[in-house]
């Protein structure tokens, strides 16, 4: 599709000019509002399965000029949604190093460092993400809130290579590690909600999971996650920084966020 950027002329409230559904309902992010959470008893604890990748295995770790990219077997799924969906990639959105707020979901207003996103289509229903992406029950997407505090060993595993994918469509292949080891520790604490991409096209075919408890990177992780980076190509004559890549909180419409904890 045509280029577009989160901020500048092709920014993010330029977005639907191209892209109808980044104009439309049940947009994502959020901001998760007490006010319009729902305690739900049936929500069951997120089950993660086959998460725990053998270093024989490479992944394919790339700089797309919107984030930087995990990409995932279709072996790995989680279970305890509707559906059984398999997993395509994770990415990341981040602040810059002066701003160090660039999480997409807030939680009452509190904007996060950053967000890590596990994406996730439907496996029962569609062979793979391609034929997914556009479906109302297409997708879910894991999402970990992330602050700066502790060091994360679990992050440092592909974090070390970001040095060797700088610049737009760079790639690099890294040991296969257990990914569960990037999520927080309870699974069973979570968000839910109806939402969309958070890039274009903005299809809302996403069941958002938002888990409650973030986990931390340390200022050195943050800093070289925030200022790494370009969206350009290494050959581009002007280059540009990649940070800041998160969209702003969407209208809730009609909906509410269903929790799955008490209090
Ligand atoms: N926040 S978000 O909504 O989860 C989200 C992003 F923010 C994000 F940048 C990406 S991207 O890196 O692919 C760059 C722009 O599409 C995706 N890709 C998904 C949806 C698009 C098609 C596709 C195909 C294969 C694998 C993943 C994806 C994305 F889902
Ligand atoms: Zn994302």
């Amino acid at each position: 599709g045509t280029k577009w950027t989160y901020a500048g002329p092709e920014g993010q409230d330029h977005w639907d000019e191209n892209y109808p559904y980044c104009g439309g309902a049940f947009q994502s992010p959020i901001n998760i509002n007490s006010e319009l959470m729902r305690f739900d008893p049936t929500l069951r604890p997120i089950n993660v399965r086959n998460y725990n990748l053998s270093p024989n295995e490479q992944l394919t770790f790339g700089n797309n000029g919107h984030s930087v990219q995990l990409s995932l077997p279709s072996k790995m799924y989680i279970s305890g949604l509707p559906h059984y969906y398999s997993a395509a990639q994770l990415h990341f959105h981040w602040g810059s190093s002066s701003k160090p707020m660039g999480s997409e979901h807030l939680v009452n207003n509190k904007q996060y460092a950053a967000e890590m996103h596990i994406v996730h289509y439907n496996s029962d229903k569609y062979p793979n993400i391609s034929m997914a992406v556009d479906k109302s029950d297409g997708l879910a997407v894991l999402g970990v809130l992330i602050e700066v505090g502790e060091f994360n060993p679990a992050f440092e595993q592909f974090l070390k290579f970001l040095n060797g994918i700088k610049y737009r469509d760079q790639k690099v292949q890294v040991p296969g590690f257990n990914i569960r080891s990037l999520l927080p520790t309870q699974l069973n604490e979570y968000y839910r909600y109806d939402g969309s991409l958070t890039t274009p096209p903005c299809y809302p075919s996403v069941l958002w999971t938002v888990f409650r408890n973030p986990v931390t990177l340390s200022h050195e992780q943050y800093m070289a996650l925030a200022t790494t980076l370009f969206s350009s190509h290494a050959q581009d004559s002007v280059s540009v920084m990649l940070n800041s890549n998160y969209r702003k909180p969407q209208p809730m419409d009609s909906r509410i966020v269903l929790v799955s904890f008490k209090e």
